[in-house]
């Protein structure tokens, strides 16, 4: 693991915000807005880029991996990596690249930050991961509309065909979300309805410049 120490930061307390949510319910939405906002002050990593290689299986196969359940994420390097930066240390995070369902050669250094936000479908699952979260958010989305927006985006940016995320759905994504997403929401600190949720983006952007001015979680 690549890890390069920055002087000064390991003092400073950093608040680790969790955002999950199940596919497709806005999570990347209200992250990146409040990315937008508050630019290089805050830190976003995703658990999708923790997705296992899978180098060593043809593509033709590795379409057909279970890709919601949890053991699909090197969830270890990911908690490995938070407990890095949370010291002030950077990281070097890996880039996975759905389109060939596996991880791109490149990687993408990582520096600390007083506020990290973490997002993803499967982060409140894993204890280890739970119990670094300062605040935990779950995205909330009828199952219509989660599905419906997957289509669109797996299609434009996923370089997916119908037939395939109908399948998919079906047998893993569906009965996954059940087992271990949907469960989750009962693990949050508060629950929104939409990722374009305008009070919801208030609250957080509040209480992250908060943090940001006060240091305090
Ligand atoms: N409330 C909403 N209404 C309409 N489209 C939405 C809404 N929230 C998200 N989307 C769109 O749905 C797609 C999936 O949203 P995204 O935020 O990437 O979901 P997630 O990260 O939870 O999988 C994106 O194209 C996004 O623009
Ligand atoms: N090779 C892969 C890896 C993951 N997925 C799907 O991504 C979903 C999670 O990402 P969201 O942005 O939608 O939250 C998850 O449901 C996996 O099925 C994939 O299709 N291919």
């Amino acid at each position: 693991m690549f890890i390069r120490y920055r002087k000064g930061l390991s003092e400073l307390k950093t608040t680790i915000i969790g955002i999950a949510g199940g596919t497709g319910s806005g999570k990347s939405t209200f992250t990146n807005r409040l990315k937008a906002h508050f630019g290089d002050r805050v830190t976003v990593i995703y658990h999708d880029d923790y997705y296992r290689a899978h180098d060593e299986i043809p593509f033709e196969q590795r379409q057909y991996i279970n890709y919601d359940h949890p053991d699909s994420l090197e969830t270890d390097l990911l908690v490995a990596h938070l407990k890095a930066l949370r010291e002030g240390k950077s990281i070097e995070c890996p880039v996975y690249d759905f389109t060939r369902h596996t991880r791109s050669k490149e990687t993408k250094v990582i520096e600390p930050s007083q506020v990290i936000i973490v997002e993803g479908i499967l982060i409140f699952q894993d204890e280890r991961l739970r119990n670094l979260f300062d605040i935990k958010i779950f995205v909330e989305a009828d199952a219509d509309e989660r599905i419906l927006r997957r289509v669109l985006r797996d299609m434009n940016e996923r370089g997916r065909d119908l037939e395939n995320i109908i399948s998919q759905y079906l047998t893993t994504v569906k009965p996954m979300h059940y087992l271990y997403v949907e469960p989750t929401k009962n693990l949050a600190d508060i629950v929104i309805n939409s990722g374009l949720n305008d009070v919801a983006f208030d609250i957080m952007k509040t209480k992250i410049q908060d943090i940001l001015e006060n240091g305090e979680s």
